[in-house]
């Protein structure tokens, strides 16, 4: 491999099943260097990770790096939204961290937003209406379930922010992951204090929002990573707002993300405030905003759907009318938290094959019903949808996107967006660039675009239909 023609900088994304480190050359944006690292997530009743092992794969994964992580000029930390980090006074995790997937705060949702206003004034004021994924939700459950935990914790983070800190010592967020947490209030872009004391959280256990482009701090003595003291962190941000700084998302493209959750979303310049709660009005990490819908239920649930049936995930057949709402982990989008798994249409010539196709039908509806509403409404509607994530590798998954969208469909050859989004940040540090620019210099969005085909309309019909059809069934708790 030929020598980097400009600084290295790391990017990483620490995200739900794994985290991942690209080394990458600030100069031409060639990758020169990868690792990746899983993660352990509970099961059961709710969704947690252990904090530390978040921090022991980043280290697994930049040691895979190699020589080329040490040499880095500039790093930066995306990873997955939401979750709730509670450190103690010697920054140790009182507790597991409760994840964006888990829904046990569905209670303490409902309540929240009726106690504040309602949905609109939530929306007016945070961007968002807030659902059992919100940090802030989480807060209130432990609040409720665990209060000597609540009562121990000296500093609350959301995962990424965990790690930054571990490498400056300094509890620094973004604006981008902090307009997750519902906290925030998109309408001031600062921490809302009447939401903060409605919970009982003390702002001063909440990090610093560093501003776009600011550097977060430098890394600091004693600690077993492989970057030399004084290297520039950026302050990373989110997995879907790094995702948009690495595809350099200019707004009126959408991007549709396949990973444990889907989501899909584009860059606005308008705040965005949908009272239904189906989109959410996170901030982007520029200054912009990044309207996005999200589901819980997307590349884990549908491979679950194919091992259940003893089937290789591509071995789809085309379907016949049979629906199946693969909501395992209950739903996000619809907002169905006590959803489990539904199947309707069953027939004695249903193939095994034809099963599957409905899990991923079942995942991309409600993706796609949300695509208009995170579009402003003038954008394209001939744009080729960005497929990312670790999902859009599959064929099947491209070609039901491809089926149920009827859109153009373009496929990144670039792997790791989030993290190419979060090396972006940390070269932009280094060159005095907006990362999105540097993304565009890098290219990183080329990838061969799938022609559209006619919208299925019929499936979407028919699973929009079972959806409302079965609505008690799917409001009732089956565990
Ligand atoms: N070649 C492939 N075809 C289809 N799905 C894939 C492929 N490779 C990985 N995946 C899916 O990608 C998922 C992981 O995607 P990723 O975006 O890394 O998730 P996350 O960010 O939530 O950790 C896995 O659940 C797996 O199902
Ligand atoms: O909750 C959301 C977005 O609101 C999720 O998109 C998480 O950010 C997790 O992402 P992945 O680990 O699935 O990429």
């Amino acid at each position: 491999m030929s020598a980097a023609e400009g600084p290295l900088v790391v990017g990483v994304d620490t995200s739900t099943q794994s985290t991942k480190a690209l080394v990458v050359d600030a100069s031409t944006g060639r990758v020169v260097a990868s690792g990746q690292a899983p993660h352990t997530v509970s099961s059961g009743a709710g969704r947690e990770s252990d904090p530390r092992q978040w921090w022991d794969a980043l280290g697994e994964a930049l040691r895979q790096c190699g020589d080329a992580a040490r040499e880095a000029a500039a790093v930066s930390i995306g990873g997955q939204q939401h979750g709730l980090v509670t450190l103690d006074a010697q920054g140790e995790p009182v507790r597991p961290a409760m994840l964006w997937n888990d829904v046990r705060s569905a209670a303490q949702a409902r309540r929240l937003v009726d106690e504040l206003g309602g949905p609109k004034a939530w929306a007016e004021r945070t961007g968002s209406v807030p659902g059992a994924s919100f940090t802030v939700t989480k807060w209130a459950w432990l609040m409720e379930h665990e209060p000597e935990a609540a009562a121990a914790t000296a500093a609350v983070r959301l995962p990424h922010d965990y790690l930054t800190e571990r490498l400056t010592g300094e509890g620094t967020t973004d604006r981008g992951d902090a307009s997750g947490t519902g906290w925030w209030a998109s309408a001031t872009e600062d921490y809302d204090e009447e939401i903060l004391s409605r919970v009982g959280l003390d702002p001063a256990l909440l990090p610093r929002v560093v501003r776009p482009g600011e550097v977060a701090g430098t890394v600091r003595d004693g600690h077993d990573l492989p970057f030399a003291k004084g290297t520039l962190v950026a302050c990373g941000t989110g997995d879907n707002a790094a995702a948009a700084l690495g595809l350099g998302l200019r707004p009126g493209t959408p991007v549709l993300s396949l990973g444990t959750s889907g989501t899909v979303y584009a860059v606005s310049t308008r705040r965005p405030a949908d009272p239904t709660g189906t989109v959410a009005g996170f901030a982007d990490a520029r200054g912009d905003w990044l309207p996005l819908a999200c589901t819980l239920n997307c590349t884990l649930a549908v491979d679950r759907v194919a091992a259940l049936l003893g089937l290789d995930r591509e071995a789809v057949e085309p379907g016949t009318g049979v629906t199946l709402l693969p909501y395992l982990d209950g739903e996000r989008t619809p907002a169905l938290p006590h959803a489990s798994g539904l199947l309707h249409g069953l027939r004695h010539d249903t193939t095994p094959g034809q099963l599957l196709q409905a899990a991923y039908d079942g995942a991309v509806h409600a993706l796609l019903g949300a695509l208009d509403l995170v579009l402003d409404e003038d954008a394209d509607r001939d744009t080729p949808l960005l497929l990312i994530g670790g999902g859009a590798r599959g064929t099947a998954w491209q070609q039901t996107v491809r089926r149920l969208s009827g859109r153009p469909v373009q496929v990144p050859e670039a792997k790791e967006l989030v993290a190419l989004g979060a090396a972006a940040q940390a070269a932009g540090l280094l060159t005095g660039e907006d990362p999105a620019a540097v993304a565009r210099r890098w290219d990183t969005a080329r990838g061969p675009v799938l022609e559209s085909v006619e919208r299925d309309e019929a499936t979407m019909e028919r699973i929009t239909g079972v959806l409302s059809d079965a609505a008690a069934l799917l409001e009732r708790e089956s565990r």
